[in-house]
């Protein structure tokens, strides 16, 4: 059911490059929902709510109430409310260490020079819910944005048919103390946020969906600023013969349960092995609910690499730039310094990346695509911004005006060179 492919070889090459952000066809759906959003408001915002989501949503139950909040912690289980909160306690306790103060230096001359980091003021936060819904994915989003210091957290996620929103991402939305929550999802919700349709227009989107979600998000770049291309899941397992099938095999499912478009790839020089976690996914498939999601997702993007060793193994991974990395080795450390492109990896046995999806305290908003050669996971800077401070004393102007002066002269830009040299005593 899952392609092998020897590397190196032509069709390594191109499962390497493929590029899950290249579907034309998607970005032109995507671009005409969010111009119809903009053009056409709440009109067509509620309309493909009604065709997406098959909700009935209007001005009148648009935003979800207070009253709606507060009534969803009865419906929740509180076994599971407590481990909601111990895993936010978990990510803001990480996030925390994230906090870097800003900074003004006096020097001896009496210049000051400095950088302040502020908060965004009025952030999106994209919290999925078509094939399932992710209470994790709100801590994921809002707690960094509270710790960050945001003051407007804006929660965009789709509702169920009955236009209902999952009591648990509720709960979670006021125990990370987001501001605002939304019924939308979609393409639709990023455009509504981009351009201030049915509510305020926000300054970032944030947050992790499927394919339509995140080539709205880039389209929308620039209106407002975006985290990251957080789209299908990803998991690359970098496995040796000390690995249990049984275990690659699960993390395989964990992922291809997510979205037909999730991709799950196994890098191993070991023949067996790869024989061994077939088996197991077959095994495994059998005794799980969504298994037409993860067959499909298994055979459209799943793949099994067999290398010559482990530090081909590593070769392969930095190629993929996975968003998730797993490293089922003997030992595990001793790969890390080869490992340079993956959104977070986890080491040994016992950190299955649901692990991470829930609880560690990591952020599991991740860069997918092949992104993660240049996006770093959600942090607190996602929701900070930096301003410079200048502030020269007369004896550091005067000590650099010359050279101010010949670099502004050498751009051409005499009206530059004049700024400094009217200031200079003559
Ligand atoms: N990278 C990360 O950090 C990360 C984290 C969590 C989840 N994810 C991913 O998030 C995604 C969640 O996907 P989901 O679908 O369950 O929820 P979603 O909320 O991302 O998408 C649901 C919305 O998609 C839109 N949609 C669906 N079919 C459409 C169509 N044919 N045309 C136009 N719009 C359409 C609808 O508006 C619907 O409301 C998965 O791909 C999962 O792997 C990624
Ligand atoms: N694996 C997802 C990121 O790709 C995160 C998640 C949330 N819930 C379960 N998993
Ligand atoms: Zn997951």
């Amino acid at each position: 059911m899952v392609r092998r492919i020897s590397y190196p070889s032509a069709e390594a090459d191109a499962y390497l490059q493929k590029k899950s952000f290249d579907d034309v066809a998607v970005a032109e759906r995507v671009a005409e929902v969010i111009a119809n959003v903009r053009n056409q408001g709440t009109a067509a915002l509620f309309a493909y709510t009604k065709r997406f989501d098959g909700a009935d949503v209007d001005e009148s139950n648009f935003r979800v109430s207070e009253a709606e909040i507060d009534a969803a912690y009865s419906q929740v289980d509180p076994s599971v409310l407590a481990a909601l909160r111990r895993a936010c306690e978990n990510i803001r306790r990480f996030h925390e260490k994230q906090l870097r103060p800003s900074w003004i230096e006096p020097e001896a001359d009496g210049t000051m020079l400095g950088q302040l980091i502020r908060p965004l003021e009025r952030v999106g936060v994209y919290v999925p819910g078509g094939l399932a819904s992710y209470p994790s994915s709100v801590l994921m989003n809002a707690v960094p944005a509270k710790v960050a210091g945001v003051p407007q957290v804006v929660m965009a996620t789709p509702p169920g048919k009955d236009g209902s929103i999952n009591p648990y991402s509720l709960v979670a939305a006021k125990e990370a103390g987001v501001d605002e929550v939304y019924r939308m999802g979609g393409a639709q919700a990023v455009a509504a946020m981009a351009f201030g349709v049915g509510l305020k227009a926000v300054d970032k989107i944030t947050g992790p969906g499927n394919i339509y979600v995140t080539l709205a998000k880039k389209q929308v770049y620039g209106t407002v600023d975006i985290d990251m291309l957080a789209g299908p899941s990803e998991v690359l397992v970098i496995a040796d013969e000390s690995a249990a099938p049984a275990y690659v095999a699960a993390d395989f499912l964990s992922q291809a349960e997510h979205d037909v478009r999730a991709a799950t790839v196994l890098v191993t020089p070991s023949a067996a092995l790869a024989d061994a976690v077939e088996a197991e996914i077959a095994r495994q498939l059998a005794t799980l609910p969504r298994r037409e999601i993860m067959e499909q997702a298994l055979r459209d993007n799943g793949a099994i690499f067999i290398v010559k060793d482990l530090e081909e193994a590593c070769q392969v991974s930095n190629r993929f730039a996975p968003e998730h990395l797993e490293v089922l080795t003997e030992a595990p450390f001793a790969l890390l310094g080869k490992l340079t492109q993956a959104g977070a990896i986890f080491l040994g046995p016992y950190s299955p990346e649901p692990v991470g999806d829930y609880f560690a305290g990591p952020n599991h908003v991740l860069p997918t695509g092949g992104t993660a050669r240049f996006y770093s996971p959600l942090n607190v800077d996602t929701f900070q911004k930096k301003t410079s401070l200048i502030a020269y004393s007369k004896v550091r102007f005067d000590r650099d005006a010359k050279d101010i002066i010949a670099l502004a002269k050498a751009e051409g830009l005499d009206a530059h060179a004049n700024a400094v040299a009217v200031r200079l005593e003559k």
